[in-house]
């Protein structure tokens, strides 16, 4: 952590190494270019009070000007770098003062002084970041020499350190805000993942019966009735124990995949546990979900599960269709569809068995 002493000493060796990390420190406030703010404009307001001086500025050092944050007394916001008198007084600690331009070599030929705004007395307080970068000064400015008191130059001192304790409080807001961000998003991402099935992405059973619940709620108030396909693949045992669990686990994914085609993006599909799949198609009457489930059918008669096996598996699926409708509860929804699934098995499997209409 360098500090201004260590920094060198004169300007033509400014581009110094430590130049890159200063600029960055100074970066990281994310105060160039900001607008103009009050609390800034109090500072440099009272450094003009208590100094006495016409013109007071909380100046940044930037690559190649000088922006002002606040500025009382110039006009400008920014002046290119070679006539700054503060990029000097950021070579050194503490405060940098020059009682009158015309006599300093530095700043005699500057054009600040021997031209408009005739520039004759500078007083500048260091603005250091946490780490010991010095980014700028809170200066002021006269159009005669002249000299501070002592009391002034403590009070500019002081100013300059509440410029920097906004600096810093502004940054870690800034940090805070970041961090709660980063925060929800990873609670967002904790739930979604808390809510899917960890081998196939689909909801698991908890949130699907929360989603079934919103369902019954809206068609309760009046939206139409949904449809509710509960599907169980036939002698999946027999996969697992004829090809081991993790050729189950890609039948399984390969049978999500079908899922996905076979059903509307609206249709919501969920896992209701091992081999056993839960489609809801909101808005569909149980016609229109028995056709989906044949086309199910269809697509799994003509679509192999695993196609590195001699020959490609194929498999079938058994599945209730019953219906969502305000008349009932959740339970006895789900006690019709696992009846009617049953049927499906009791009936030879490879097909739907749908509630009366
Ligand atoms: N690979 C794999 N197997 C699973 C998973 N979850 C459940 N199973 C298996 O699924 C099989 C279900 O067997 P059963 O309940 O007898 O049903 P089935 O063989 O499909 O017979 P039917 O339903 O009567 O047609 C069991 O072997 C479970 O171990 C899983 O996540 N991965």
């Amino acid at each position: 952590m360098p500090s201004p002493t260590t920094m060198p000493s004169n300007v033509d060796t400014y581009s110094s190494k430590y130049e890159k990390q200063r600029l960055q420190a100074l970066a990281n406030y994310q105060v160039l270019d900001t607008p103009e703010e009050s609390a800034f404009d109090e500072i440099v307001e009272v450094a003009s009070i208590i100094c006495e001086a016409p013109i007071s500025v909380v100046n940044f050092v930037d690559r190649d000007r000088q922006w002002f944050k606040s500025e009382k007394g110039l006009g400008v916001r920014e002046t290119p770098l070679d006539v700054s008198i503060c990029k000097h007084a950021i070579l050194q600690p503490g405060l940098f003062i020059v009682p009158d331009t015309t006599q300093d070599p530095r700043f005699a030929n500057n054009p600040l002084v021997t031209g408009k705004p005739h520039l004759r007395f500078y007083a500048g307080a260091l603005l250091e970041s946490h780490d010991g970068y010095p980014l700028g000064t809170l200066c002021v400015l006269d159009y005669q020499p002249r000299e501070l008191t002592e009391r002034q130059c403590f009070a500019l001192q002081a100013l300059a350190n509440q410029v920097m304790a906004h600096l810093e409080l502004m940054l870690a807001h800034r940090e805070q805000a970041e961090l709660i961000l980063e925060l929800k998003t990873t609670r967002h991402e904790l739930a979604k993942r808390a809510a899917t099935d960890p081998l196939t992405g689909l909801l698991n059973r908890r949130d699907f019966e929360q989603r079934l619940n919103q369902e019954l709620a809206l068609i309760q108030r009046g939206a139409p009735p949904a449809a509710l396909i509960l599907i169980d693949l036939d002698h999946f045992k027999k996969v697992n124990d004829t090809l081991g669990h993790q050729a189950g686990d890609n039948v399984l994914l390969r049978f999500t995949e079908l899922c996905r085609e076979a059903f509307r993006q609206s249709d919501v599909i969920g896992r209701w546990g091992g081999e056993e799949f839960v489609v809801m198609l909101p808005g569909s009457s149980l016609a229109e979900a028995q056709q989906a489930a044949e086309r199910f059918h269809e697509l799994l008669a003509t679509t192999p599960m695993l196609e590195d096996t001699s020959p490609p598996l194929y498999i079938t699926a058994s599945a209730g269709v019953c219906s969502l409708t305000g008349s009932s509860t959740l339970d006895e929804c789900l006690l019709r569809a696992d009846e009617l699934l049953y049927q499906a098995k009791e009936q030879g499997r490879n097909r739907t068995v749908c509630e009366e209409q």
